[in-house]
């Protein structure tokens, strides 16, 4: 049958994701290799996504890039964001949190990531960019090695072994859209390789739909390569009944994903599918995506065998540069267009000048609010100053608390089920009828929140000015 045969009949609500054995990647038994491909031509068409397990790449050489990524992510904020993303012409660099966007509907991507692109293993000859990619192309940046050493070594260790396994696929992808072998060798000559390292902080607290890890999307270029932390779900995949299928990390197992340029070139037929990651763990997250496609000035022309007079044409035809340039243009801001900086391992708590709140001036009023946020995002403590209180009125407080101690430990275990006693309630300003020793404020104050009922205080002959003090 053919591919687009069997395109229209195809099942696409797959309920979990292939897991695709690639030892037989090199093998020069053709039937062995068929298999292969036939394998890999299912999942494309069916999911867009299939595990891939013996893949060939070491344990040792993940676990160095995991290990630096870990080591570059725990800098402090400012450290990062000498190398931010916005300051380098071609996005290379550290990206913070929330600085992303994918979902337009969403609140921002809860995520920090460092992407760089093609570069040369260490100790060769090649020049650092690859030349001919267009909007991405540039040299990389990094940090320095005395801020966080061997990051550069073992983290394009790690890409090289990646890169490699991309190359490999290449031709199973040709094969299996019943091209010849080598239909990509001369599109892949400067390969778009661009690799992120992404940290997911653990979402806690109440769930936010709007704020996730990374909001639905789809990849830009032919395939993605990820690796994913062992132990932790957090990466969805959407099918056609718009159900979230799970993909948790399975050890010893890459990720491979189709991207959008494989999506126009085989006109739809292999399936750049919609994808998410959330980490509800608990803990934090890393995963390691290397985004392969072909060299940028090649056209996504559709292949003959996924075009029919049934199935036309559904896409322009524009070059893999154009494409990727035109969805970096499409992506949406972050909220006020610009990076909230978030240092979630905060090391103090954050002093705010509260002299805006009385303030009619906008920007003034802005600034304050920003401040709070951040202080909240951030941190969920902060001091205030010039907050109004005149000082001999809490002198006046500290004051009678510091005498009458001892009868507030006794009157403590009083107090009741509204945990009154020495936490008042917003009451009216006293009306006070000072008769007995459990004399009480006027309890009918008009504020009934979650805490309503009557103070208690102590005696007032032998507490003189305590409540006054406090009111
Ligand atoms: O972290 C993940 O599991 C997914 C990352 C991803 O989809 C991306 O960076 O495009
Ligand atoms: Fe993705």
């Amino acid at each position: 049958m053919s591919l687009v045969d069997t395109a229209e009949i195809i099942d696409l609500d797959f309920q979990n994701v292939p897991i695709i054995d690639l030892t037989d990647i090199r093998s020069n038994d053709a039937e062995k290799r068929r298999k292969l491909v036939d394998n890999i031509r299912d999942a494309c068409m069916q999911v867009g996504f299939f595990y891939v397990k013996n893949h060939g790449i070491l344990d040792s050489v993940t676990e160095g890039a995991l290990e630096m990524a870990k080591n570059f992510f725990n800098l402090p904020m400012e450290i990062k964001m000498e190398i931010e993303n916005r300051k380098t012409p071609n996005f290379k660099g550290y990206s913070p949190l929330l600085s992303g966007n994918n979902d337009p509907d969403g609140a921002g991507d809860l995520q920090e990531g460092f992407e760089f692109g093609w570069e040369a293993p260490p100790n060769t000859n090649e020049s650092m960019d690859s030349g001919a990619n267009g909007v991405m192309d540039g040299a990389n940046v990094w940090p320095s090695e005395v801020r966080v050493p061997g990051f550069h070594t073992k983290v394009l260790q790690y890409y090289h072994a990646a890169v490699n396994l991309g190359k490999l696929m290449f031709p199973l992808f040709a094969m299996a859209l019943n091209l010849p072998e080598t239909f990509f060798d001369d599109k892949t000559q400067h390969s778009a390789a661009l690799m992120k390292l992404l940290h997911y902080p653990p979402q806690i607290g109440p769930v936010d739909d709007r704020i996730i890890g990374i909001g639905a999307h789809t990849d830009w270029e032919c395939f993605t390569i990820l690796w994913q932390e062992p132990g932790i779900q957090a990466l969805q995949v959407l099918n056609s009944e718009k159900k979230w299928i799970n993909a948790p990390p399975i050890p010893g197992t890459l990720v491979i994903n189709l991207g959008d340029q494989f999506a126009r070139w085989t006109n739809d037929i292999f399936k750049s599918t919609v994808h998410r990651a959330i980490n509800r763990s608990s803990v934090r997250r890393y995963s390691i995506p290397l985004f392969f496609g072909t060299d940028y000035n090649v056209k996504l022309e559709p292949m003959p065998s996924c075009v029919s007079p049934d199935r036309p044409p559904k896409y322009e035809v524009i070059t893999a540069g154009e494409y990727v340039k035109a969805r970096l243009q499409a992506t949406p801001t972050p909220i006020d267009d610009k990076p909230y900086t978030i240092n979630m391992d905060f090391q103090d708590v954050p002093i705010i000048d509260l002299n805006g709140m009385i303030s009619n001036d906008p920007t003034e009023r802005r600034k304050l609010a920003d401040d709070i946020r951040n202080a909240c995002v951030r941190v969920g403590f902060f001091y205030v100053k010039n907050h109004g209180i005149p000082d001999s009125v809490t002198e006046g407080a500290f004051e009678m608390a510091k005498k009458n101690l001892d009868f507030l430990r006794k009157q403590r275990w009083n107090a009741g089920d509204l945990h009154q006693g020495f936490l008042l309630v917003g009451q009216d300003l006293p009306d006070i009828k000072l008769t007995n020793s459990e004399a009480q404020f006027d309890t009918d104050s008009g504020y009934n929140g979650a805490m309503p009922g009557t103070n208690i205080s102590p005696d007032a002959a032998s507490i003189l000015g305590l409540r006054e003090t406090i009111m």
